[in-house]
């Protein structure tokens, strides 16, 4: 009785319910569908599609010695999935195909008209609780709704699994080799450009790693978290990100990895794991409220903002030329490691939705154009949150002053050198702000003034709460 797992964002062969499920169900084969103008539509940055590739091709070596054949088809996009499957199911006498559970509208669609085909055929499509600690539709208010506040979501979670933790999986038994040739992963896909050695240097594939990585942070590093995350200069964070995002870790290889150092809510490991929780509200958000992946703000009146059109301030805060330093280190650290420290995607997003007063979904989509970790539930949880639209906004009248943050945050300018060298030479209190003759030629001025912005955003929310 032959066995399909389908692999999306579940590249790993370890603690993989799927693979697990179908492994104990019988011979089991592997598929990937490459999807460039899905995953065009979705935004993905040629980054996290060549790390997408790079765990692939790790992932079928992992396969092979289990048994399993990783077969690579292309389809352009989701719509051609139920024909695929449906034909692939029968020329290799598949009678159930598992999948790990993905929570966007598009995935959600492309999961139903698949089950809706395979049906047809007589196949089961078996799915599977994986990118979650807990189940969406498993955590409720009392009221039977989705939880829109962070702080009740995590006190439910808390309880959640203080009476039950999920379990983490190993390693499934090989099985007898298939009398079926697997295929190559691609090392690049036409359409997205190969990012530099010196990005993917950054972001080594495969579980392996992720491993590593996970044990390395949680021994020497989780202790001290809560007082180092938010300083970019420091390894203060664990840099996982990616790696859960494309699934080559799982979130119970996370908490589990906390547990051998005691419990999750103890003060040393409690910071941490929220974030983890952070995470899994997101998801839980985008499964209750679809509609925030397709555009639209959580908070539905926020829709009337008067976002302003201002192509040129949106061009400097993309390219990192705002005149505010840690703003503009923040924004090349984007583009030269896919990547942006947190307490910086924070700065940026609010200094773009408030002190520009730029729609969020602008800054959303570059993020995502760049991003090696890009999430779409964290993505937009992140943008909508800054832009006080989503769940657990920040009060829209708490915008972070860039210099006040980056005086705090980045008190030396260490992070502002590593990424601005034209302002290597000012000292620490001027490297925040270099004004006048301080400012090297070629730096430019700031492009907006602060006080006058901000009162600016206070009185568009003021204005919307009045009309509401
Ligand atoms: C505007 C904005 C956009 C963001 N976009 C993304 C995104 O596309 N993908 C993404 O994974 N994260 C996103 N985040 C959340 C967060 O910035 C990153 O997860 C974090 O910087 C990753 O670094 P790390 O792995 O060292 O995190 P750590 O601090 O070590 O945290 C551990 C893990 O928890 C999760 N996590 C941490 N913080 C958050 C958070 N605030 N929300 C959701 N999950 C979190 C991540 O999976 C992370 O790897 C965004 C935040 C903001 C404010």
């Amino acid at each position: 009785m032959r066995q399909l797992i389908w692999l999306r964002s579940d590249l790993r062969v370890r603690d993989n319910r799927a693979l697990g499920a179908a492994m104990g169900a019988g011979p089991t084969l592997a598929l990937y569908l490459l999807s460039p103008a899905q995953w065009r539509t979705h935004d993905d940055a040629p980054c996290k599609v060549d790390f997408r590739l790079r765990n692939l091709a790790e992932l079928s070596h992992g396969l092979a010695s289990l048994g399993v054949p990783l077969l690579i088809r292309r389809v352009d996009t989701w719509d051609e999935a139920p024909a695929l499957l449906t034909r692939l199911c029968h020329e290799q006498n598949i009678v159930r195909v598992h999948v790990n559970d993905e929570y966007g509208v598009h995935e959600s669609r492309r999961d139903a008209a698949v089950e809706r085909a395979l049906q047809a055929q007589g196949v089961g499509l078996q799915r599977h609780l994986d990118q979650l600690l807990l189940a969406p539709d498993s955590l409720r208010t009392r009221s039977g709704g989705s939880f829109r506040l962070f702080a009740q979501f995590r006190r439910a979670c808390h309880w959640r699994l203080a009476v039950s933790l999920p379990a983490v999986g190993g390693l499934p038994m090989a099985q007898p080799p298939l009398n079926v040739v697997g295929n190559a992963v691609p090392a690049a896909l036409e359409g997205f450009a190969t990012p530099p050695e010196s990005l993917r240097r950054l972001w080594p594939a495969g579980e392996i790693a992720a491993q590593r990585r996970l044990h390395e942070f949680v021994e020497n590093r989780l202790a001290a978290y809560a007082e180092a995350r938010d300083f970019p200069a420091e390894p203060g964070t664990s840099r996982l990100s990616p790696y859960l995002a494309a699934g080559v870790l799982s979130p119970r290889q996370c908490l589990h990895a906390v547990l051998r150092t005691g419990g999750f809510d103890r003060p040393e490991a409690s910071a941490w794991f929220d974030e983890l929780l952070w995470r899994e509200f997101y998801k839980h958000i985008l499964a209750g409220h679809p509609r925030v992946s397709m555009g639209r703000a959580l908070r539905t009146e926020t829709e009337a903002l008067p976002w302003r059109d201002a192509p040129q301030e949106l061009a400097a805060w993309q390219q990192g030329r705002t005149g505010f330093p840690l703003i503009d280190a923040a924004m090349r650290q984007l583009l030269a490691t896919g990547w942006m420290h947190n307490r910086l995607r924070m700065v940026v997003a609010m200094f773009l939705s408030k002190n520009l007063l730029i729609d969020w979904r602008h800054g959303e989509r570059w993020f995502m154009h760049h991003l090696i970790d890009g999430d779409l539930a964290a993505n937009n949880g992140g943008w909508q949150w800054c832009a006080s639209t989503g769940t657990d906004a920040v009060p829209y009248f708490r915008l972070f002053n860039p210099l006040a943050q980056s005086r705090r945050f980045d008190p030396e300018g260490r992070f502002i050198r590593q990424w601005l060298p034209e302002l290597a030479s000012l000292d620490n209190r001027d490297i925040h702000a270099p004004a006048g003759a301080l400012r090297p030629a070629g730096y430019p001025p700031p492009i907006v003034d602060l006080p006058s912005s901000r009162e600016r955003a206070l009185a568009a929310f003021k204005a919307l709460r009045r009309r509401g």
